[in-house]
């Protein structure tokens, strides 16, 4: 094989010195490689002495003004201007060594060759002294930008990057919501139900934010609607071969399948009636005791339970095993309406929007008009997230690329076709009879006066009412007589 020539470039090694240049040099003669020029960074605030030249090689020092060697962003910013401007003309002739510097300054190193910023032929070494032979062997690093590819594109399909609520919710109501919700995801063992109207990002927040907060990160969600008993069960509790006509062999459930994270049980109250029974078991113990169809043995798992409905609690109650209902509702979590924390609007559209947007010639910043504050402000929202997203969509669609705007009358003008239908169809007084639709008002309005007002004492003290009275209120949703008198409650007596 031929020699080569060609020109070194890297870092200065703080703690090895000048060595490590020497012994790359020598490791890349070995692989026949003759480097007649070194451009060797150095930290402007430490500048080192480096010699002029080492054997034939001319060492040229660039000198990098950089106060903290670890500031990924800092690095790539000195590397791009400083060094990037004078490798133009190495085609072919490039060479890196990754690996004197901090990780920050490897990574840039990586990051810039997987974005082509090198000259075409550009190679990329990393050396090491190995203890056994005493010598600095070099290598070099195949890190194509398909290697980038193929790890972001497998990581995207794994976990792609989600929206969540801001931790800081704006609103009194979701902040008051995420902070219990962080407070009851850690008590571990204790199943957590997550109330909520559709759309309001409960599967979401399950997935992400009350993962992160068990530690635990697989999730397995079973969507409850629409399965028949058998069905559930065997999916639930897996089943032995024979178990039933068409059962060819043994099957794991997905109690056994979730062992190590959480079985997230979205719209448990479509869970059939028998199946309830046979899961009051799983959630008495931390073992999560179950037995597969088939078996005669029980068998345990490890896993954290969480639930979620989109029914209020009163309405839970009425459709779970009481047993079930019990111990499933100890730690419960109500994620409001988007209309009751409007002031979370606009986080939320833009959040939405960035998930939604795919296209380049689509703006990154979510279009904000009076008009579209104004629709945000006045429509119930009763598809909560889901009519933002819808709102999205229509925007980009009736987005010009040649004008760069929206056509904000046309988007808006299909979007309040769909939000008047559905608001007229639902009722905001609530469902049922006049009791109930009392009850459910009262609780909404306690638990809104809570939320707004930060404490019982506070909230009773802007509705001049006493505290007992709201607290009697949300009692009441879950079930009191309504009509019963409240004593301090001037508005009920009369
Ligand atoms: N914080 C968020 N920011 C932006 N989009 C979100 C956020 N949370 C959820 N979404 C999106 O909003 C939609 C509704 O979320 P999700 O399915 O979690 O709600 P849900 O309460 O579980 O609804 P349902 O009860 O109808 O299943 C989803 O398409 C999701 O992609």
């Amino acid at each position: 094989m031929d020699r080569r020539t060609g020109t070194l470039l890297c870092w200065h090694a703080e703690r090895a010195g000048i060595e490590v240049l020497e012994s790359a040099i020598k490791a890349l003669q070995n692989r026949r490689i003759d480097i007649n020029r070194v451009l060797y960074l150095v930290q402007a605030q430490r500048v080192p002495s480096v010699p002029a030249t080492i054997g034939r090689t001319v060492v040229e020092p660039i000198s990098i003004a950089l106060d903290d060697p670890t500031h990924h962003a800092a690095i790539y910013k000195q590397v791009r201007d400083r060094v990037l401007p004078r490798l133009r003309d190495l085609r072919d002739s490039l060479h890196i060594n990754v690996s004197p510097g901090t990780p920050a300054m490897h990574s840039v190193w990586l990051m810039l060759h997987a974005g082509g910023a090198f000259p075409v032929g550009a190679h990329l070494w990393s050396s090491q002294f190995s203890r056994e032979t005493g010598r600095v062997r070099i290598d070099p690093v195949y890190f194509s930008i398909t290697t980038y590819l193929a790890e972001i594109q497998r990581v995207a399909r794994l976990q792609p990057q989600l929206a969540v609520y801001e931790a800081q919710a704006r609103s009194p109501s979701r902040r008051l919501a995420l902070e219990h919700l962080a407070r009851y995801a850690r008590v571990f063992g204790a199943p957590l139900l997550i109330l909520g109207e559709r759309g309001t990002g409960k599967t979401r927040l399950v997935e992400t934010y009350v993962a992160t907060l068990k530690g635990r990160k697989q999730v397995v969600t079973v969507p409850c609607g629409g399965l028949d008993s058998a069905l559930a069960e065997s999916l639930l509790f897996g089943h032995r071969k024979g178990a039933f006509t068409g059962a060819a062999g043994d099957r794991q459930g997905l109690l056994k399948e979730a062992d190590g994270g959480i079985l997230f049980l979205d719209e448990v109250q479509d869970i059939p009636k028998p199946v309830q029974r046979k899961l009051v078991r799983v959630f008495q113990d931390r073992q999560r005791r179950h037995r597969p169809l088939g078996s005669d043995r029980e068998e345990t798992a490890d896993v954290e339970l969480v639930c979620a409905s989109n029914l209020p609690m009163a309405e839970l109650r009425e459709r779970l095993d009481a047993d079930l209902f019990d111990r499933l509702s100890h730690l419960s979590v109500a994620v409001p309406p988007l209309r009751e924390c409007r002031e979370d609007c606009r986080d939320d559209w833009n959040r939405v929007w960035g998930e939604l947007r795919q296209r380049d010639d689509i703006p990154v910043d979510a279009p904000w008009t009076p008009e579209i504050e104004a629709a945000l402000q006045r429509s119930s929202l009763m598809g909560n997230l889901r009519d933002l997203q819808r709102l999205a969509v229509l925007c980009m669609a009736w987005w010009s690329v040649p004008d760069q705007k929206v056509d904000v009358a046309s988007a808006l003008g299909e979007w309040s076709r769909f939000t008047m239908t559905e608001a007229s169809e639902v009722s905001d007084l609530g469902e049922g009879t006049r009791a109930e639709r009392v009850r459910w008002f009262r609780d909404r309005l306690a638990k809104w006066a809570k939320a707004r007002y930060g404490t019982w004492a506070a909230a009773a003290k802007a509705l001049e009412c006493d505290e007992k009275t709201l607290r009697l209120d949300l009692a009441a949703a879950d079930g009191d007589d309504p009509h019963s008198p409240v004593p301090g409650d001037k508005t009920r007596q009369t």
